[in-house]
């Protein structure tokens, strides 16, 4: 095998789509600070347990493991940013008012989480600390929206769900609690016979709510089905009405439809939840919704909620981009030329100084425009 082959999943972004990148991402930190949102920046690579506080198994089984030569002990690198956000709101910051926090970065998986997806994603994000109200939520649903937009998405649809509903369901009978995991399991992959082997071993009553879990899926119409199979267990019916308030919020910013078995994530997840969808991929292209134990387990309970995305998806995803106006200048050391060159960049102007003997190179960018000695001046000349 050549020695120059990159693993399976893992690629090199070359000139035209680093540029789409990130462009996307400083439009998108930009359009976050517009919010409130401070960018932060976790380290790449931390002890295991801290990147394992309050995530699930399925967290375990995505992050590279690798041995820290100065400690003896086991690090892991981030597969998701989120819980190192909360860990930074839980412990550095120490602020007892809502914090708004973004962030961007390369993230790695063991294993790509979709069929073709890249095992090192460019993760973007934000979330709300210190609020555990239905606003945070809001506003959070209405950053992701804006993004898409921001990316150039026209068509959305915005998928919800409430980890409260399972929640509420089990939360009377001890044996489906001990089950919880498996559950989640089973439902996201609306493994029908399957929930219905492990029902069983419940009280009927829970069985049968569990298993119209997976049949609840479709337009916000289905928030009604829901209430009328399950609204009289305790906690489904306010579970539901935040369902609906998010639906409403949406207005037309997307398509809403409900799915009441869409609990994919790394199971920190405590309240609403969303994904996002767009035309030409059928994985979620933003997934967000609200986790308030992350916190409490760094020893800080804090509210919180926040989406993510990967850049690189959404970048593949989005219109090729034009190719940028640029100036050609010849190569040389004339003052006046390299004054001209100077104060056309500061104006903003892409310059191109063409190196001796490449006057026939091609290139990225579209010169459509060149600096030229005409009359004992240097010119800009179409
Ligand atoms: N980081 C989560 C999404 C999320 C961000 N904040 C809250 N939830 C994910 O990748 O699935």
């Amino acid at each position: 095998m050549p020695n120059w082959l990159l693993p399976e999943n893992i690629a090199d972004v070359l000139p035209s789509e680093a540029r789409k990148i990130e462009d996307l991402r400083r439009a998108l930190l930009d359009h976050f600070r517009l919010y409130g949102y401070e960018l932060v920046m976790p380290p790449m690579l931390e002890y295991l347990e801290s990147l394992l506080t309050g995530a699930g198994k399925d967290m375990d089984l995505r992050i590279f493991k690798l041995v820290d030569q100065l400690s003896g002990r086991t690090m892991g690198v981030r597969a998701d940013m989120t819980t190192q956000v909360a860990r930074i709101d839980a412990h550095l910051l120490n602020r007892d008012s809502v914090t708004r926090l973004c962030y961007a970065g390369s993230v790695l998986h063991t294993r790509p989480s979709g069929f073709h997806s890249t095992r090192e994603p460019v993760q973007i994000g934000a979330e709300i600390y210190g609020h555990a109200g239905l606003e945070a939520d809001a506003e959070i649903q209405e950053l992701a929206l804006a993004s898409l937009a921001l990316a150039g998405f026209g068509e959305v649809r915005l998928d919800l769900c409430h980890v409260g509903v399972l929640r509420s369901i089990i939360a009377g009978d001890e044996a489906a609690r001990r089950h919880e995991a498996e559950l989640f399991a089973l439902l996201e992959s609306k493994d029908v016979p399957g929930l219905r082997g492990l029902c069983r071993n419940f009280a009927p009553e829970t069985g049968a709510a569990l298993l119209a879990l997976p049949g609840l899926y479709g337009g916000v119409e289905v928030l009604e089905r829901a209430r009328a199979l399950l609204g009289a267990i305790p906690g489904v019916a306010r579970a539901l009405d935040e369902l609906e308030t998010l639906a409403r919020q949406a207005g037309a910013a997307a398509t809403v439809t409900v799915d009441m078995a869409d609990l994919r994530g790394y199971h920190y997840h405590s309240g609403a939840m969303f994904a996002a969808y767009v035309a030409g991929l059928p994985n979620a292209v933003v997934r967000g919704g609200r986790y308030d134990h992350v916190g409490e387990a760094f020893g800080r309970s804090r509210p919180a909620t926040g989406f993510s995305m990967d850049l690189r998806e959404l970048a593949r995803l989005m219109p090729g981009a034009e190719r940028k106006r640029a100036i050609r200048a010849p190569w040389g050391t004339d003052a006046a030329l390299r004054e001209k060159i100077t104060e056309l960049r500061k104006q903003g102007e892409v310059v191109i100084q063409t190196l001796p003997g490449h006057e026939n190179d091609q290139d990225e960018f579209d010169c459509d425009r060149a600096v030229v000695w005409e009359n004992g001046n240097w010119i800009l000349k179409n």
